[in-house]
């Protein structure tokens, strides 16, 4: 079980980047899993902003900091620095553009190429809540999935539930990753973060990190 935490300890620091095409809906995602609660780094210096929040299971606190590109800047210099020590990816398509699924693939190749084969890779077919403009079926999707030995679910960035769905991969990733003794290497603390992106100061609002 996990519960939302305010301030205080923080055990492990989870990044999670948010990938796939252009409007399938990563901004909504990732402002609906951190509404209210916590600013994003503004878009222009770096290319990608992240939001986090804090997550108890058990009796630690993990700190999930969620990457999400801002424009084709990720094409460039910060690729790789993007993808560094990722313990988990949302790779989102649009339930109706039947293109955006035909990515994933190619997407996929992109995230393994660049990160660690223990990483945590969640399948999302967003935008469900148009069900007259389904392109993808559940079950095409579902078995990409399974093919391809990753998580899949389907969101709406407008339901109350995408906060559900970030909890869900935070529990996967906190399972697998215990149970394989490698949380304690997935810690990536605030220096790193900014290491990564090559020394940029980051801003993350108030109680965030880094600033
Ligand atoms: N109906 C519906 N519309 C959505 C949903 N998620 C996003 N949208 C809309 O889809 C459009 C694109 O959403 P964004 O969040 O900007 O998409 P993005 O993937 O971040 O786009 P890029 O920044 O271009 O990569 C916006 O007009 C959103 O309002 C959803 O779940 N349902």
């Amino acid at each position: 079980m996990s519960s939302d935490v305010e301030g205080g300890r923080i055990d492990y620091v989870f990044k999670i980047v948010v990938i796939g095409d252009d409007a399938v809906g990563k901004s909504q995602l990732l402002s609906g899993f951190a509404r209210n609660e916590f600013s994003l780094d503004s878009k222009g210096t770096i290319g990608v902003e992240f939001a986090t929040r804090s997550i108890r299971f058990e009796d630690k606190v993990v700190k999930a900091q969620i990457w999400d590109t801002a424009g084709q800047e990720r094409y460039l210099a910060i690729t790789s620095a993007y993808y560094r020590g990722a313990a988990g990816a949302l790779l989102v398509y649009d339930v109706t553009r039947h293109a955006t699924f035909e990515t994933v693939g190619r997407w996929l190749k992109e995230l393994r190429d660049h990160t660690d084969s223990n990483i945590v890779i969640m399948l999302v077919g967003n935008k469900a809540d148009l069900r007259h403009l389904r392109a993808v079926s559940t079950e095409d999707a579902k078995a990409f999935a399974e093919k391809e030995s990753i998580f899949f679910m389907e969101t709406s960035a407008q339901d109350t539930n995408v906060k559900t769905s970030f909890e869900t991969l935070l529990t996967d990733i906190y399972r697998i990753l215990s149970k394989k003794s490698l949380v304690a290497d997935t810690y990536v603390d605030s220096l790193t973060v900014a290491r990564l992106l090559g020394g940029t100061k980051i801003s993350v609002g108030p109680g965030g990190c880094c600033s």
